[in-house]
């Protein structure tokens, strides 16, 4: 009950449905049969939303997890993004005539933001939307070969409306990227309407339940009432208004999925990828620790346990990190919504600094817990597999990693130069006000005060640097673009040490939060594991100005070591209670009941190879 408070009952109401837990099984369908397979749960997905009146997002996303495990659906960039993007950026009017359609799906909508030659820079894009007062219309069109739209997920085959980014243009005159409800099909035939020429942009590393597709306009004209106006009109002569607003509104979109991705593709990627791997490790015997004794479980090597443990103390931070970071977004948006703007930088930073540290780390774990599998961790039976391609992508879409760290250090920078000119930092930079101390206060006791104040100062000393390296770049004599170019590298670690730091500490916060001693004692473990681990693997870091010394290491080194033999009886215990249900895990590995072998066994006698009359076996023959 740590994690899914109001969840259950709906996931147990989602895993009485038929069409859910049963089917044809994933690993064993073409791309296009797991897009068609997609589609029907998507289907019943919407009946089983009118059937048990689930109109609020949480409860929807109960279902969701049943009924499209380990994969994104066409559900998700319509309810994560364009219905979010109505609702943000739309005016009264827009919101009622729309948003009520989107959310009884009697309208399939989706983000239509890249190119085919720009993603990250935003700036570049190059579809236009120029006003013309005459029809009252908005001609959409796609000038280059580049500009055509590419990647946006459902626009291949399913949607029948879309929000495009593109630049307005009236008179001539370019006023910046703006947001335009588009339909893309007829709502009768389905066929992509005259002048816009789209499909499926082909096979991808996964996202095979997702049709990431293309589109080309050909002057193809909308409605003046199809702009979202909440922020910026286009009266019906041309005239071109905007309340005084922060030119990045329109970038909200993005700031909402960054704040949830950690939670939803981090966090619950990782839990289930350590949720396998430790399962199976109970399971799985081989070799011997003692002569003429019982093969040991796998999970009493001290090797595995380094493997995993660290990786699962890894997932509870990162989980508790993105539901600390669906928080603040909340929280931030509504002051938004009121008028105090103030916090948007710091959102933006975090959001897009977190999105970056949680999907690499995480990605990087899931492909560390398959590995820990041996053998059966390379079967697409092990679950793993799946995981990974899906949870990987969230390293790629809503912001490259790299590219979301730099956004995350240029707040960084700002703000460190404005405390070298007396101002008083707030939120999760306060620390960047404050006399951080240079003397290393851990002892073998490995308080979780003591651990989180050795990130802070790895974090404030790194960000001290990289502005100082900054500064010194442009004062020999670099532009400040150029300055930036080469300090990047530099700027990218300070701000995942910035990241790092923020993580434990609200680690940290969750294990003082808890009442129960004994829960408290065992997350108190992870917390200490998850520091020391970080300390290190990023020990030069720590040593470089002499804050911590080699005893010191050596210590850290110690208690890892004893940790691991502390934390593996409670291991399997510790998965358990993210509460994944079979279906959700889609493993054999990760069987709650244990029984690996026998279903392995099962599972390879099923797939399609041992057909007898296919073309394979008339061409053996
Ligand atoms: C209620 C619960 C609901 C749960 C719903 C579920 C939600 C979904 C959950 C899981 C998702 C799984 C399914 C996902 C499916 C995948 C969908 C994928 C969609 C996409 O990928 S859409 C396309 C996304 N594209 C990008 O992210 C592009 C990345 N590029 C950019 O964002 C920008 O171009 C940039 C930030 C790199 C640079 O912008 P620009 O050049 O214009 O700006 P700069 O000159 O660098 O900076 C100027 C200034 O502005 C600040 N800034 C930049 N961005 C923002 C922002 N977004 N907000 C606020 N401020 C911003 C920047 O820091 C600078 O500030 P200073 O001048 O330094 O003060
Ligand atoms: C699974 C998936 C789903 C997607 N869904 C959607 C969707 O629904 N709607 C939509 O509009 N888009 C979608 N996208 C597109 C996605 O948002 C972009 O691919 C993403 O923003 C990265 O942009 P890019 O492809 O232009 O990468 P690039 O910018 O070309 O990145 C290539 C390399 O260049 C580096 N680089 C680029 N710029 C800089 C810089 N300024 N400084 C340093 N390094 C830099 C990057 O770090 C990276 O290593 C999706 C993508 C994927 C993979």
């Amino acid at each position: 009950m740590l994690f899914k408070g109001g969840g259950l009952p709906h996931e147990s109401l989602a895993l009485q449905e038929k069409l859910f837990g049963a089917g044809p099984d994933y690993n064993f369908m073409t791309r296009i049969e797991r897009f068609k397979n997609s589609l029907v749960r998507v289907q019943h997905f919407i009946r089983c939303c009118a059937r048990y009146n689930l109109h609020d997002h949480a409860d929807k996303k109960w279902f969701e997890g049943v009924a499209f495990p380990n994969e994104v659906s066409v559900l998700g960039p319509h309810s994560g993004m364009f219905i979010p993007t109505l609702k943000e950026q739309g005016s009264e009017e827009q919101i009622q005539k729309w948003v009520p359609q989107a959310e009884k799906h009697q309208i399939m909508g989706t983000y239509i933001q890249t190119e085919l030659g720009h993603g990250t820079f935003v700036r570049g894009l190059e579809t236009t939307a120029t006003y013309d007062p005459k029809t009252e219309e908005f001609i959409l069109n796609s000038p280059t070969l580049t500009s055509i739209k590419w990647w946006p997920g459902g626009l291949g085959r399913t949607c029948n409306f879309g929000i495009v980014m593109a630049l307005l243009y009236i008179d001539g005159k370019n006023y910046g990227m703006h947001p335009f409800v588009v339909q893309l099909r007829s709502l009768k035939t389905h066929e992509p309407l005259p002048g816009l020429t789209m499909g499926d942009i082909g096979p991808k590393f996964g996202f095979d339940t997702v049709d990431n597709g293309y589109l080309q306009f050909n002057h193809f004209g909308i409605p003046r009432e199809n702009m979202l106006m909440k922020y910026c009109q286009v009266l019906k002569n041309g005239t071109y208004t905007k309340q005084t607003r922060n030119p990045k509104f329109s970038y909200g979109a993005m700031i909402f999925v960054r704040s949830m991705v950690v939670y939803e593709v981090a966090g619950q990627g990782l839990a289930k990828a350590c949720t396998i791997a430790i399962r199976y490790s109970a399971i799985r015997r081989q070799s011997e620790l003692k002569k003429s004794r019982p093969e040991p479980q796998i999970l009493d090597y001290q090797t595995q346990q380094y493997k995993l443990f660290p990786l699962l103390a890894l997932a509870y931070a990162v989980w508790f990190t993105g539901v600390r970071m669906k928080e603040i977004y909340f929280m931030v948006n509504n002051e938004i919504k009121q008028g105090h703007t103030e916090r948007l930088p710091e959102l933006h930073a975090i959001s897009s600094g977190l999105k970056a540290f949680t999907t690499s780390m995480a990605s990087w774990g899931i492909e560390r817990c398959r590995l820990a599998c041996g053998g059966h961790g390379y079967s697409a039976a092990s679950g793993l597999p799946k995981i990974y391609v899906n949870a990987t992508g969230g390293c790629t879409y809503e912001g490259e990693n790299t590219v979301m760290l730099l956004q995350c250090a240029r707040f960084l920078m700002n703000i460190y130069g404005g405390v070298k000119n007396g101002r008083r930092p707030s939120g999760s930079v306060n620390y960047l006000g404050e006399r951080i101390s240079s003397r290393c206060t851990l002892t073998s006791e490995f308080t979780l005060k003591s651990l989180a104040d050795a990130f802070k100062h790895r974090a404030a000393r790194m960000i001290k640097e990289a502005s100082e390296r900054l500064n010194r770049l442009q004062a020999s004599g670099n532009d400040p673009e150029d300055s930036w170019n080469l300090n990047s590298v530099v700027l990218t670690k300070a701000a995942e040490a910035h990241c790092h730091y923020y993580m434990v500490l609200v680690f940290e916060s969750v294990v003082e939060s808890v009442e129960d001693n004994c829960v408290k004692d065992i997350l108190r473990q992870l917390c200490q594991l998850l520091a020391l681990c970080g300390i290190q693997e990023n020990s030069g870091d720590f040593i470089q100005d002499g804050f911590l010394n080699n005893d010191q290491l050596e210590l850290v080194k110690q208690k890892q070591l004893s940790l691991l033999s502390e934390i593996r009886p409670n291991a399997v215990l510790l998965v358990d209670a993210f509460e994944f249900h079979d279906v959700q895990l889609g493993s054999i590995l990760g069987r709650f009941d244990g029984n690996v072998y026998e279903n392995l066994f099962k599972w390879a006698k099923k797939t399609p190879l041992n057909k007898p009359e296919d073309l394979i076996h008339r061409l053996l023959r």
